[in-house]
């Protein structure tokens, strides 16, 4: 072929434009394939109710006793039979002893007296009600107090909480601080957990140095593995750094087959695409297990999502915005349903925007964003490898796969960085 054969495309400096012909898939139908395709991939274990924070309840937690396990009392007071006192003025005279929380009274009270009691400490036999003692004037050996009561009022009944048998969490829930108080409360010793998911994290490119490492002049620093790695970690899931990975096929392989040994997921960045180099979507594709690499999203188009030895791998892309992006969009809901938590995305809030913006029709697009008192300001640059935009940040604006004409007081959908656990 001589050069003047040759003839060149038109030329398209836009790199996120979608080249005709190719089947870029949807946010929403990745997503969906993720949730329809993917299920739990840890076993189970007995777990102490001491070391539950964390983990994921493998079956449903049914309460051992009820809460409160007897009728008690909600205030600092004097025990009675509520019935016996209607309006006007009552003298009632003072059982001898006392019901404190821990240490009940053991005997009954009779018709028409009344009994010193504590927050907390078991109803009395021949009690219902409980007056304040704000209400009383305590004399020797009798109260006096003006009626009527309501019967009941001050007390609290067995089982009001919850019952014995009750379930009190369900399958799938992952124990937050707020539980361990319903677990211990509950009277459980342990639960059934899924084993904690196991996530294997490498980061695949010549050009890449560890953190501290003295570097040559276009060698870079590897950010998106200890990011990807914290990100694994503060979910509670137990990592393995697989460590940077030149690009070479074997070595990549040979990564990959320990990674897969050793973990329930894989996630890796670089090499996504389709380039000389870009062996990770080549490796999945020889393997017969890619399943999608091409997603309708900014930043991260070029997501390798395939099956490794039997363990999903999320290839993402080298960028590390997009790779960031893409870890919260597609692999953190992805883990939550092979940690047995089921399928995880935050619902986000809409605000206002402050700041303007034309988006063309046919990806969904997220901006590093912050949430201020007026609305939802955004980065100064949307470039993929403005590493520091995402510092600035604390979350995420999600634009739809519609064009859309943003300007000042347009209200967007916004998500933290906390709202994915972050
Ligand atoms: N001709 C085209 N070139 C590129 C296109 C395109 O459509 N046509 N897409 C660009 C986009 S967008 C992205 S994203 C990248 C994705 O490619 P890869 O996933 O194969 O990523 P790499 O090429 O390996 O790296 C991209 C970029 O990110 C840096 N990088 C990689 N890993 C790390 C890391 N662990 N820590 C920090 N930085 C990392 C790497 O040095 C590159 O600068 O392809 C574009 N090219
Ligand atoms: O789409 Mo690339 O993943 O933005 O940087």
């Amino acid at each position: 072929m001589t050069k003047d054969k040759l003839t060149p495309p038109p030329l398209k400096n836009d790199c996120f434009a979608l080249p005709p012909g190719v089947h870029w898939t949807p946010v929403d139908e990745a997503q969906a394939l993720l949730r329809d395709r993917l299920g739990v991939a840890v076993g189970q274990e007995t777990v102490l109710v001491a070391d539950a924070m964390g983990r994921v309840l493998a079956a449903p937690v049914l309460a051992q006793r009820s809460n409160p396990p007897t009728p008690n009392s909600a205030v600092d007071g004097y025990a009675l039979n509520g019935a016996a006192f209607g309006e006007g003025v009552h003298y009632v005279p003072l059982q001898q002893g006392r019901s404190a929380a821990g240490s009940a009274f053991q005997g009954k009270v009779p018709q028409g007296h009344a009994l010193r009691i504590l927050t907390g400490a078991s109803m009395p036999a021949g009690t219902d009600t409980v007056v304040l003692q704000e209400d009383v004037t305590l004399g020797d050996g009798e109260i006096a107090f003006q009626g009527p009561l309501k019967p009941g009022a001050n007390a609290r009944k067995a089982g009001e909480d919850f019952n014995a048998g009750d379930e009190i969490l369900p399958a799938g829930h992952r124990v937050r601080a707020q539980d361990m108080a319903l677990l211990a409360a509950s009277g459980a010793r342990d639960i059934e957990a899924y084993r904690t998911l196991r996530v294997a994290v490498l980061s695949t490119g010549d050009e890449l140095i560890e953190a501290g490492d003295s570097a040559a002049p276009d060698q870079i620093y590897d950010a998106n593995r200890p990011m990807l790695l914290s990100m694994a970690r503060r979910l509670g899931y137990e990592v393995v750094d697989i460590g940077r990975i030149a690009d070479d096929r074997d070595t990549l392989r040979a990564a990959l087959n320990n990674a897969a040994a050793s973990a329930d997921v894989i996630l890796s960045s670089g090499g996504a695409s389709a380039g000389d180099e870009d062996h990770m979507s080549a490796l999945l594709q020889d393997a017969g297990v890619m399943a999608l690499w091409r997603m309708a999203i900014k930043p991260g188009r070029p997501l390798a999502l395939g099956l490794w030895e039997g363990t999903p791998v999320f290839g993402l892309p080298g960028n590390p915005v997009a790779a960031c992006v893409c870890a919260l969009i597609f692999a953190l809901p992805a883990m939550s349903i092979l940690a047995g938590e089921g399928w995880q995305v935050p619902k986000g809030v809409m605000l206002p925007a402050l700041f303007t913006k034309r988006k063309k029709a046919g990806r969904r697009e997220y901006l590093r964003a912050r949430r201020v008192d007026e609305g939802v300001e955004v980065f100064a640059s949307e470039g993929s490898g403005r590493i520091s935009g995402l510092s600035w940040a604390d979350g995420l604006v999600e634009l739809p796969d519609e064009a859309m004409e943003i300007t000042p007081g347009t209200p967007v959908r916004y998500f933290s960085y906390r709202d994915f656990g972050l």
